[in-house]
């Protein structure tokens, strides 16, 4: 494991901003802190980097405990949300900086920064100052300058957070990509769940100061470990009683101890009985709202008095609001302390058994 953090405790005040908090990272891996603001992602990166001290627990850095090793000596980049960048610098030496801290050769400074400024697709704009660049380009400055001395380790902190969003995706498979082709351990601080999923190997997900779970976007999507990640991760409603639809009735009639999940990719909305395999495994529901959402279309309906969101494609026929429409629901998760359950609709997967 590259990185490690062991039982990392850190309050300000009597605020807990990391409590018992437990991580690894392999090496060359790009992992995203995850979490709704306040959760403690960037008190993490701060005392990663050394910014900031836990008061208690270790850091693990290559194998070696870096709790007393300053900021500068912990072989960090870090790249910041806002650039950063020296105004009064031309791009050469903005990304010259380190370098020129570590006393380079003059000779080495020149190859290095002409190899990094190709790697960013700046190479022609040497002698431009931060404020002729657009905001992508000064981040990848950004990310230059921090990658010059080599670091072992990368630490983004919300790097895309200030530029406009078409560039934000660009520069998002821009940096995944370059991370990949360098193999530089790297970890990025987001609270954009789209981000997130779409750049990092693995997400580790933050909440009030604690880890909820780690794993890569697949598993944390498909299997979500805690409540707060199944609501935070995709779109999804919180049902009280999920034992009131068809196909998922309680045996005894009792009501279940744990609430219900569901996502809009759990339910079919079918126009009429043609359109659902199954529809003695579906509930009749009215369409309260329709939005067009680009590649799909958002419909939101109640059922049994319970507000539900489900997703219909473009080449179904439209529907309109107050329409009754057939509602199946392929599947809920519920959580047992820490252990994730999927329940299926019963009566579907016994007809689909018949039909086998
Ligand atoms: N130096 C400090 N002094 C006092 N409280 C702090 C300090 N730094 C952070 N906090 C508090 O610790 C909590 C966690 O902050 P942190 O910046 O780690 O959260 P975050 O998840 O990165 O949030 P955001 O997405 O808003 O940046 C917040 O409630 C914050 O107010």
């Amino acid at each position: 494991m590259y990185v490690e953090l062991k039982q990392i405790n850190k309050k300000f005040g009597d605020f807990k901003a990391s409590q018992d908090v437990n991580f690894s990272i392999e090496q060359g891996k790009l992992v995203g802190l995850l979490g709704p603001s306040g959760s403690g992602k960037t008190t993490i990166l701060r005392m990663i980097a050394g910014l900031e001290k836990p008061d208690s627990g270790d850091i693990m850095i290559g194998g070696s405990r870096v709790n007393d090793i300053a900021p500068g000596k912990r072989g960090i980049g870090f790249v910041f949300q806002s650039y950063a960048l020296f105004r009064h610098m031309t791009l050469f030496d903005n990304i010259a900086f380190g370098l020129t801290l570590q006393k380079k050769s003059k000779k080495e400074i020149i190859q290095k920064v002409n190899e990094l400024t190709e790697l960013i697709g700046l190479t022609g704009f040497e002698g431009r100052y931060p404020n002729q660049l657009s905001g992508g380009q000064r981040q990848r400055v950004a990310f230059a300058r921090a990658l010059a001395p080599n670091p072992k380790l990368l630490l983004l902190d919300e790097p895309f957070a200030a530029i406009d969003a078409k560039v934000r995706k660009e520069l998002r498979q821009w940096l995944r990509t370059t991370i990949g082709k360098l193999g530089v351990t790297s970890i990025f601080v987001t609270h954009d769940q789209e981000e997130a999923v779409e750049v990092a190997d693995e997400i580790i997900i933050t909440n009030r100061g604690q880890i909820e779970q780690k794993g890569t976007p697949l598993q944390i999507y498909k299997k979500p470990a805690t409540p707060f990640v199944a609501q935070f991760i995709g779109e999804s409603t919180i049902i009280e009683d999920y034992t009131k639809f068809k196909g998922f009735e309680s045996n005894d009639g009792a009501k279940p101890k744990e609430k219900g999940v569901l996502r809009p990719e759990f339910i079919e909305i079918a126009k009429d009985e043609t359109e659902i395999l199954t529809p003695l495994a579906a509930e009749k529901g009215i369409v309260r709202a329709i939005y067009f959402r680009g590649n799909n279309i958002q419909v939101d309906i109640e059922v049994k008095g319970q507000p539900l969101t489900g997703y219909r494609t473009l080449e179904q026929e439209d529907l309109t609001i107050g329409m009754e429409v057939f509602v199946l629901i392929h599947r809920v998760y519920t959580f047992e302390g820490s252990h994730t359950e999927v329940i299926e609709n019963r009566i579907k997967t016994e007809q689909n058994s018949v039909y086998i």
